[in-house]
């Protein structure tokens, strides 16, 4: 990752794995089915603002109605930079807690270099963190997760994205 410092991570990614909205709420529901054998969870917290997606169907399918959120800011567009905690976990949530977070379930959509799951993961040692994908890198900070893609792989989420024409693969579409 750091051998081509002037490129952006998804420059450096190579390959492109695009997710629709239907493939991401299937594999939030497959995320769920594996969650509900670990849990109850008394609260659901999100990454924002990545995970407020797979969050809110998360907590849907668990019929958990405390969510809260930790804010970071890290990638600029695909530039990942310093890290910045622009806000915590409640009082409430951390008291639900015990403090270490026991009971508390961390979602995002997905961990890279595994920057932003480390950071949460030292606010709340004992909750349980799941994604819905994870890259090499970033995988051993997960409890749970569904899709593995490669390292040099850049996913595009539904929400970043729109539907747009695409060449034939013959002249040169990837
Ligand atoms: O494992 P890492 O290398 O730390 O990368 C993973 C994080 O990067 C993305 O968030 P981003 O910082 O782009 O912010 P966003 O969720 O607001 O889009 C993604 O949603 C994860 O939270
Ligand atoms: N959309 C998106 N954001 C990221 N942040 C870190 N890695 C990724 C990725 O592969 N896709
Ligand atoms: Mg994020």
């Amino acid at each position: 990752m750091a051998e081509h410092p002037e490129l952006s991570a998804q420059e450096r990614a190579g390959k492109a794995f695009p997710v629709s909205w239907d493939q991401f709420h299937r594999d939030c529901r497959a995320l769920t089915w594996r969650l509900n054998e670990v849990g109850p969870f008394h609260a659901v917290i999100a990454i924002t603002r990545g995970g407020l997606v797979p969050a809110a169907i998360v907590a849907r399918e668990l019929g958990v109605r405390i969510i809260d959120t930790v804010c970071i800011a890290s990638y600029d567009h695909t530039k990942q930079g310093d890290l910045k905690v622009l806000k915590g976990i409640s009082a409430d949530t951390a008291k639900l807690g015990g403090g270490t977070g026991k009971g508390l379930l961390i979602v995002d959509d997905l961990v890279d270099t595994g920057k932003t799951g480390r950071l949460v993961r030292e606010m709340i040692p004992d909750a349980h963190f799941a994604t819905v994908y994870a890259k090499p890198m970033g995988r051993p900070l997960v409890d749970t997760f569904i899709t593995e893609v490669s390292q040099d792989t850049w996913i595009f989420f539904p929400w970043d994205t729109a539907l747009s024409f695409q060449p034939p693969i013959r002249d040169g579409a990837a």
